[in-house]
């Protein structure tokens, strides 16, 4: 079977992933488009899928007869209408990250989908699919006994100037406050943020570089550097510190150059690289799941518990106090 996908948001990652679709994976067609700005929707119907429609509304795509499923690429404070029409319809969701910019609104996802009582709902945490990541969760789970600490960074090497000092949180930390939670089997209770000395490359309206703290329910003590104007590269790095052990995240591959009197290794720029491989692995799964109507990999549920952590993480970069987190109870359906 082919499954039919309508692709939200023809910005950035929605022509990304549309490329993907078209270009790498395989039991699966974009057929249709749509933006808030139309011009970007022909620009990417035009470069990558002239047979696909372009819409001018996203809820007329998503109730198209001849969409199978939706992948929710536009910016995030618009996600969750996009994605409550698309329960509503019973069509199998891929939504980016974040599942909405707000706990509440995550909450009215969780809610709609655990009321239809079955999976339609995958949110873009990639990192769960990188080959990096897994082996550090193999380690992390057999070989360095129990995790004691985490030391993370999340560089970029700049941002717009649209990029605003909670974006650091909602739009960046994002991945880590997800990616740790699984790898460490674990939930947050709390929240500190920090700000060392601001770097002269950050726009007026933006703190960076930012020092986040979490604590887990197991009492591991993490912290994570966000520096989004670091200018060297895009930079992910992880330490899992264990009882008898000590865990790092591997380097992505790269060609180790003697030249010159210089031992030298490529760092990527672009997040669109570090990622390549797990953005085509967590597409595949969605496909895979949506051909029989239903959604895999990280849930709803995952987007609500980063949703609430990122609230917390917010309000302790405006207050500068340990932020408390509580969760409610988790729905059956996520189990
Ligand atoms: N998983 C990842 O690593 C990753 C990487 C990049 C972006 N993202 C996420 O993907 C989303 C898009 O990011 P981007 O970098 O492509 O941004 P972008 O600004 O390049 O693209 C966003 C697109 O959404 C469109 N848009 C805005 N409001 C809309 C609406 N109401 N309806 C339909 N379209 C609308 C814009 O016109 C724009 O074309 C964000 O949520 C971002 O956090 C995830
Ligand atoms: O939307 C992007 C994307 O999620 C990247 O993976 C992250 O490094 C950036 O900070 C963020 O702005």
């Amino acid at each position: 079977m082919t499954v039919r996908i309508g692709v939200i948001g023809t910005g950035m990652i929605g022509r990304d992933h549309t490329r993907r679709m078209q270009q790498v994976l395989a039991g699966t067609q974009v057929v249709a488009l749509s933006d808030y700005n139309p011009d970007a929707a022909r620009a990417v119907q035009k470069d990558l899928v002239p047979d696909a429609k372009v819409y001018d509304r996203g809820e007329d795509l998503i109730a198209a007869p001849d969409v199978d499923a939706v992948l929710v690429c536009s910016t995030g404070s618009t996600h969750e209408p996009y994605v409550l029409a698309a329960i509503a319809a019973g069509k199998p969701v891929f939504c980016e990250k974040p599942l909405a910019t707000t706990a509440e609104g995550a909450l009215r996802i969780v809610e709609a989908e655990a009321a239809k009582g079955s999976r339609l709902v995958q949110v873009g945490f990639m990192r769960r699919y990188d080959a990096g990541y897994r082996m550090l969760k193999q380690v992390v789970d057999n070989d360095i006994g129990t995790p004691l600490m985490v030391h993370a960074a999340h560089r970029n090497p700049t941002v717009p100037d649209t990029y605003g000092t909670p974006m650091a949180i909602h739009d960046t930390l994002i991945h880590e406050i997800d990616v740790l939670r699984w790898l460490l089997n674990d939930d947050y209770v709390s929240a500190q943020v920090v700000f060392p000395r601001k770097s002269s490359h950050a726009h007026s309206g933006l703190r960076d570089p930012q020092m986040v703290l979490l604590e887990t329910a197991k009492g591991i003590r993490i912290d994570v550097e966000i520096f989004v104007n670091c200018r060297y590269g895009y930079d992910i790095q992880c330490q899992i510190v264990g009882e008898e052990g000590l865990a790092n995240l591997p380097e992505p591959m790269s060609i180790t150059l003697r030249k010159q009197a210089h031992l030298q290794n490529e760092i990527l720029m672009d997040w669109k690289d570090r990622f390549i491989d797990s953005y085509d692995v967590e597409l595949a799964d969605f496909i895979k799941a949506a051909a029989l109507g239903t959604a895999a990999g990280p849930t709803a549920w995952d987007g609500y518990v980063a949703a609430i952590t990122s609230d917390a993480c917010v309000q302790a970069q405006e207050s500068g106090q340990i932020v408390p987190i509580t969760l409610p109870a988790r729905p059956a359906l996520y189990d």
